[in-house]
């Protein structure tokens, strides 16, 4: 008769969410994403040495708030990365532009209730890209790559509390393309 114990149950491994390119479209459900090309609205200033990308974001800090401009300087993530939270900002939008010239990850889900990990979407942003989290919309914090990384930081300053935090509750890794 065949005494050996049972094998212990082993912890099913935590799903790894590969991340997809930025592109307009996708991320239209959760904002904007600032880019020069196929800008929609772009024309020639300074009598022709300038091209202005027009309107590229709605910046919008709220009916008794206002718009403020940070760097942040972010400390190069490991991969995979495992998700254990999320953020939103209730009363504002929250833009990041990078000025490091490097690639760098984005997390989200839609406003609303707290995102589970079936709601998330992760997105491989160029170093060309940035991204404005419309008001709401839940999000990581910054996930840069590679190296340390600066970022131009447009959102909300002003009264109420603006930053909400959920833990996701399933672990999830999240990693680029290999
Ligand atoms: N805390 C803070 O200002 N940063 C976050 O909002 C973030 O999205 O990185
Ligand atoms: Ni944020």
């Amino acid at each position: 008769m065949n005494t050996k114990p049972a094998p212990a149950p082993t912890a099913p491994s935590p799903r790894t969410i590969v991340a997809e390119p930025l592109t307009r479209e996708a991320f239209a459900p959760f904002g904007d994403v600032i880019e020069a090309d196929d800008a929609v609205r772009h024309f020639p200033i300074n009598g022709g040495n300038t091209v202005r990308y027009h309107d590229l974001a709605n910046i919008d800090p709220g009916p008794d708030g206002h718009a403020i401009l940070s760097i942040f300087r972010g400390e190069p993530r490991a991969l995979p990365f495992a998700v254990e939270m999320m953020e939103r900002h209730p009363l504002g939008s929250q833009a990041f532009v990078p000025v490091s010239g490097r690639p760098y990850l984005v997390v989200v889900a839609a406003a609303g209730e707290a995102p589970g990990v079936e709601s998330l979407r992760v997105f491989r942003a160029r170093g060309d890209q940035g991204v404005n989290y419309a008001r709401g919309v839940w999000h990581h914090p910054l996930l840069a790559l590679g190296a340390v990384s600066d970022f131009i930081v447009i959102d909300r300053a002003g009264p109420g509390h603006n930053c909400d935090e959920v833990t996701v509750a399933d672990t999830v890794l999240i990693d680029i393309p290999r």
